[in-house]
């Protein structure tokens, strides 16, 4: 049997990054450890990464991280959006439209892609205004990302959300694995994603790996339109006008995380070895917080600081069925996730962020004037 795995293999069509194609589905219907050789060897080689949905809120991020790590050519970060001059300097991008298959095909080869991160999607608030959109890029598009990946041999990371919990999940805590029935399109499309992971890994071997990630806080104003945003904007409106508006009520408790944690978590989960995962879906936690006690921090720093809470029916709705507490013990246990951020620290540094890039655009405000 090793023999004649080893013939096909040195038979199999291949370029740089590649481990094998269709063939791969046949191969795992005939011997599932000849598959997982095959595998094993583009995962450990193999550094060559595209990220979709890569000019969101993570995706610039993380590819920063992974370019200092793997090298700058390493990382293709693609989009439907149109790139920033500085997203263009700092390193390949092109784009890609995840519901068309054969033009992510075309960029797995080119780029000889060892590890596709996908992280297109519409977030909970849009996906409820605009159904029929998220049911395509957040369903269809998933569907087209999980064939690449398993057609070419990829390291696929899908994130997955504290949204993929509803009213029947416990709430506190909240752990890995209990009821899922998701109230908003965006939880079911993830729910989707995380089983249609786990069933592409269990038939075909698909290297399929996702964390639950809880709302992710960074001092940037392009947000995707999901229910945790207000914490960030809570800062950005504190340090401009003193006041913000609030579309939650002020004891609506969520699982957030600094997103320098999320990316450190994120790669180190991506890089850990197969054998150590005991199950491809991880929560992963850092603090929790309600909008009150996020504005009682940052009133230390701006004792004047307002906050009308003023709540929105879709949003109020959205959170009060998500976790008001994570756990995330596996995660910690099976690969070492860890946090470095609390509330404390996260909003000192979303202070000083805002803060200098406000004080940027002022002085560069004074230069033009
Ligand atoms: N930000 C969070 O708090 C958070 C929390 C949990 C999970 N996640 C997940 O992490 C991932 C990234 O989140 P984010 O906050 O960076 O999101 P984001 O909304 O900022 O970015 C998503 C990107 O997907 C792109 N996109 C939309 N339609 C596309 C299409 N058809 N083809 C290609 N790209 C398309 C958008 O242009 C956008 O740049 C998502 O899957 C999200 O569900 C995010
Ligand atoms: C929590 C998460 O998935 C995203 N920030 C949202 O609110 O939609």
């Amino acid at each position: 049997m090793k023999n004649l795995a080893k013939l096909l293999w040195e038979a199999l069509p291949r370029y740089p990054g590649q481990a094998v194609s269709r063939n791969n589905i046949k191969f795992q219907h005939k011997s599932p450890s000849m598959t997982f050789q095959v595998r094993h060897q583009s995962a450990v080689t193999g550094k060559r990464i595209i990220i979709t949905g890569g000019l969101g809120q993570i995706g610039q991020r993380l590819a920063a991280h992974l370019r200092a790590k793997y090298g700058q050519e390493s990382v293709l970060l693609t989009d439907v959006k149109k790139p920033t001059k500085e997203v263009l300097k700092d390193g390949p991008y092109e784009y890609a439209d995840i519901l068309d298959y054969n033009q992510l095909k075309r960029l797995v080869v080119n780029h000889g892609a060892d590890w596709l991160i996908h992280f297109s999607a519409l977030l909970s608030a849009v996906g409820e205004q605009n159904v029929p959109l998220a049911v395509k890029v957040n369903i269809n598009g998933l569907h087209n990302i999980l064939n690449i990946a398993n057609d070419f041999g990829l390291r696929l990371f899908v994130p997955s959300t504290i949204g993929a919990f509803g009213v029947d999940s416990p709430k506190n805590p909240t752990p890995d694995f209990c009821i899922q029935r998701p109230k908003t399109i965006y939880g079911v499309a993830k729910v989707h994603a995380e089983l249609m992971g786990e069933y592409y890994k269990e038939r075909f071997g698909l290297d399929f790996r996702s964390l639950r990630y809880p709302g992710i806080i960074s001092a940037d104003l392009q947000l995707g339109g999901g229910t945790t945003d207000y914490a960030v904007m809570m800062f950005y409106h504190a340090l401009t006008s003193g006041h913000f508006t609030c579309g939650l009520r002020p004891d609506t408790r969520m699982p957030m995380m600094h997103i320098d944690d999320c990316i450190t978590s994120t790669l180190k989960f991506m890089e850990t070895p197969e054998e150590k995962l005991k199950q491809r879906v991880y929560n992963i936690s850092a603090m929790s917080f309600t909008p009150q006690e996020i504005s009682d921090e940052i009133k230390k720093y701006i004792p004047e600081f307002q906050v009308t809470y003023k709540g929105n029916p879709l949003l109020q709705g959205i959170a009060d069925s998500w976790p008001d507490v994570f756990e995330d013990v596996n995660a910690r246990r099976d690969w070492g996730h860890y946090h470095h951020y609390d509330i404390t620290r996260l909003a000192e540094f979303m202070m000083d962020n805002f803060k200098q890039q406000l004080d940027l655009d002022s002085s560069h405000q004074r230069v033009l004037s």
